[in-house]
């Protein structure tokens, strides 16, 4: 199954082109308000796209001469919380799909029962909802979404309710049933996009920020975002023989890739741990240095995380304990030209 989508929806400022391959897992990453839950919601038929269309295969599903109902669209949306039936034992959740489907009730038992076994929630079939913990309601909900037979599954954050304990084991059941499958998911979390995504597409008010393979991006970040979760350090900028930066300075670093054109669109990207802080600029140094005003402090294990807007450094808790930092502090942020990738977007 593959899925088009091309949609605008004018009072979201919202213009998207996302393609899923047959087989293939696509992670949607974006900041708050960026337009994924926006996607999800036109692919499932929760809402109506101003323009442009989304199509399964050949099936128009929403366009301008067609609207499939969201029932009849064979697209499983499972939402941050299972919303499982509370009436029904957990093996009756997970045979509503067949059942309504037209399977005889004890077809659709045996169907769901075999995927109830698959994400690992055999043992619990005869529960009832109120009885499981988060991470066993969402393995019983990815059993019910996976029952109904969906062309196409959505997935909103399936694990952001949950525990961080919890988290890594029903990311390895998801990595299993979704392998091969049709899959839009969407998540904050850069392991998410590793483990679960073969390709991964950020969105940015409500535009297509970049799109590459999982790895790629997050090892070489175009947008803000991506260089957020991926943990690294962004310069966005002009190419003047380095990266021209709007308030003027110019950072140096090591192209790679495409050798860039003057004045085209190019970014610095580096390491917070290959920042060092200062509270005087360092006299006579061939490395890169930004004044910057200190806006946050966060322990990281045996470090501490220096934040100065979009930039972190990451320093020893003694060197921070040393240099007296403290937000509103402001100090000189301080990269090698060597440790600094840059590359055009
Ligand atoms: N029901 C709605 N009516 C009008 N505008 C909405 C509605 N829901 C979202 N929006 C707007 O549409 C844009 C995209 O929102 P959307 O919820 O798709 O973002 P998101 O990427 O899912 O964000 P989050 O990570 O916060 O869930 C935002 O500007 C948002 O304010």
């Amino acid at each position: 199954m593959t899925l088009h989508l091309h949609a605008t929806v004018a009072d979201r400022g919202y213009d998207v082109a996302l393609d899923v391959a047959d087989g293939e897992t696509v992670a949607l990453l974006g900041p708050n308000g960026a337009g994924k839950s926006t996607t999800l919601d036109l692919v499932a038929g929760l809402l109506r796209p101003d323009s442009g269309a989304v199509h399964l295969d050949d099936r128009e599903l929403s366009g301008d001469r067609a609207w499939v109902a969201p029932h009849d669209r064979r697209v499983a949306l499972l939402a941050q919380e299972p919303l499982l039936f509370p009436h029904l034992s957990v093996l009756d959740n997970v045979a509503f799909g067949p059942r309504s489907a037209g399977a005889r009730r004890a077809v659709s038992r045996e169907t769901a029962r075999h995927w109830l076994a698959e994400v690992g929630a055999g043992d619990l079939a005869d529960r009832s909802p109120a009885r499981l913990s988060g991470g066993q309601g969402q393995r019983v909900a990815v059993a019910r979404a996976l029952a109904a037979d969906p062309r196409l599954l959505l997935l909103d954050e399936p694990m952001a309710a949950l525990d961080v304990a919890v988290a890594p084991a029903l990311r390895q059941t998801l990595r299993r049933v979704l392998a091969d499958r049709s899959v839009v998911v969407v998540t904050h979390d850069a392991l998410d996009a590793l483990l679960l995504a073969d390709r991964v597409v950020v969105l940015e008010d409500g535009r297509v920020a970049e799109e590459g393979p999982a790895a790629e991006v997050l090892a070489r970040p175009r947008s803000a975002f991506a260089a957020r979760i991926a943990g690294l350090d962004m310069l966005r900028g002009r190419w003047d023989g380095g990266v021209r930066t709007a308030d003027g300075s110019l950072v140096h670093g090591l192209v790679t890739g495409p050798e860039p054109e003057p004045g085209d669109p190019v970014v610095a990207v580096f390491r917070p741990a290959a920042v060092a802080v200062y509270r005087e600029p360092p006299g006579g140094s061939p490395r890169n240095a930004f004044a910057v005003e200190v806006t946050d402090l966060e322990p990281l294990g045996d470090q501490v995380r220096v934040r100065a807007g979009d930039l972190a450094a990451d320093v020893t808790t003694y060197a921070a304990a040393e240099l007296d930092l403290a937000p509103g502090t402001w100090v000189t942020f301080s990269v090698k030209a060597s440790e600094v990738a840059v590359y055009r977007t």
